[in-house]
């Protein structure tokens, strides 16, 4: 493997490989040989019985032949909001609308301050590669050069990154904290401009109004213009809870739904992530559908600010896509590992509520973690499992690491086990190295 952290290597590893396709949520590839070629690509395929005639020439050759170590795809957090990383663990005892007035928007103020950016997005970005995180689709703040700054950390440090400058032309509670539908579509404009101009190979940006609570029809109206005539990503947020979906009602009274707004906005399409989507009705979901928008269901962040549940069921019975989000700092762990688990919680919980209910399993979440937020994102060209042609965005699994949170009583259960472990009791001491499109980035190599 090439040690250096080179960006352009080619590789070809031996060993057992557990990842998600279209037609199977867990699928596990024993004994198998995995090529990358000098762009970071998946090369092929095959078995590890054909190391003699698919071993890639020149390529550094790496095996993992221990029981408890295993590939995996890396995770896509499809909805984190890096500039709340600040005070992720702590305020979590109001409702959304106040809970943003009170705590969210006096930090995100701060942000005005670049070392200050500089700081908490640093932190932000190690801390959900190491966690396993190759792909994350973030929320900055409405300060268009932090927002910058997070993109140039996010290539830094080799982070395939949807990033998104924060717009928002209505506060009440913190005036300062908000811009005029103008400045709001000409900083958007220069942020995109400006973020393109760097063409960071993994970075790019997302049209991001922060929900309809905060933007008027006349700044929506912009937003959707732009992401419609640059063919961009958009972010935002929708019925999170049940109050929200009544202010919206009050505030845009000659719209079908919540979605509608959105709709008519041309802000939902098949590259439009939202996030939560707990109270949506079944004409919105078909909406949603049709469009090819999808949803970023945020368990923690549901259950912490006591949102609302999601029934994921009810989502992909719709054939909406469906990604996972760890919503910090409403949710309060930085980890997808978390967010599998919470996801798994609130359908057990859904369960408890209804013995009929269709639970989702393991396998299913394992799936949303990594291709279902690949497709969420409208980046499954290039990422979520490993298929010839993908970008290699992996995670090494190990177990059994010494010094991590899982004692192997029994050893050697097999991949299916080792994986359904790493999700119920691992951390990021089993992710022992993290790779995005070929290139070793966890272990962090300290630059002098
Ligand atoms: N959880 C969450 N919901 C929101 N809705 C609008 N803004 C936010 C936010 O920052 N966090
Ligand atoms: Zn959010």
């Amino acid at each position: 493997w090439c040690a250096e952290n080179c960006p352009l290597s080619s590789a070809t590893i031996k060993g057992t490989f557990v990842h998600a396709t279209y037609h199977t949520a867990v699928e596990i590839l024993e004994d198998r040989l995995l090529g990358v070629d000098t762009e970071g690509k998946i090369a092929f395929i095959g078995s590890g019985k054909e190391v003699d005639r698919l071993y890639y020439p020149k390529a550094h050759f790496v095996v993992i032949d221990v029981c408890s170590e295993f590939f995996m795809p890396g995770m896509v957090d499809t909805h984190i909001h890096a500039s709340q990383y600040s005070y992720a663990g702590t305020a979590l005892d109001m409702p959304l609308l106040q809970w943003l007035n009170m705590y969210t928007f006096p930090v995100e103020a701060c942000y005005k301050d670049l070392e200050f950016a500089r700081n908490v997005y640093t932190h932000v970005v190690k801390r959900t590669l190491r966690n396993g995180t190759t792909t994350a689709c973030y929320f900055a703040t409405i300060h268009t050069d932090a927002s910058l700054l997070l993109g140039q950390i996010a290539n830094d440090l080799g982070q395939r990154a949807l990033v998104g400058k924060v717009c928002m032309d209505t506060n009440n509670f913190i005036p300062h904290y908000k811009e005029t539908p103008d400045e709001s579509e000409l900083e958007t404009n220069r942020f995109i401009g400006e973020l393109l101009k760097k063409k960071y190979p993994l970075v790019r940006p997302v049209v991001t109004p922060r929900f309809a609570p905060s933007c008027s029809a006349t700044l929506l109206g912009h937003l959707g213009e732009i992401a419609q005539n640059n063919d961009l990503h958009i972010q935002s947020h929708i019925s999170e809870t049940k109050e929200e979906v009544s202010l919206v009602k009050e505030l845009f009274p000659d719209y079908d739904s919540y979605t509608d707004v959105y709709h008519r906005h041309n802000l939902l399409t098949d590259k439009t992530v939202m996030a939560h989507g707990c109270h949506l009705t079944d004409g919105e979901l078909k909406l949603f559908r049709e469009t090819g928008a999808s949803i970023a269901h945020c368990p923690n962040s549901n259950i912490s600010l006591c949102s609302g549940m999601l029934d994921v069921r009810r989502v992909l019975n719709h054939k909406v896509k469906l990604g996972l989000g760890t919503d910090v700092a409403g949710g309060y762990s930085p980890s997808m590992l978390d967010a599998v688990r919470r996801t798994l919680d609130t359908s057990k919980a859904l369960t408890i509520q209804d013995t009929q209910y269709h639970t989702l399993t393991f396998e299913e979440v394992f799936r949303l973690a990594t291709l279902g937020g690949s497709q969420a994102l409208s980046l499954d060209e290039n990422t979520g499992n490993f298929e010839v042609g993908k970008d290699f965005d992996a995670l090494r699994v190990n177990t059994d690491a010494a010094g991590g949170p899982i004692d192997l009583i029994n050893h050697g259960e097999g991949p299916k086990v080792e994986s359904n472990l790493l999700a119920s009791s691992g951390d990021d001491r089993n992710i022992v190295e993290v790779y995005v499109a070929g290139k070793r980035v966890v272990p962090f190599v300290e630059r002098p």
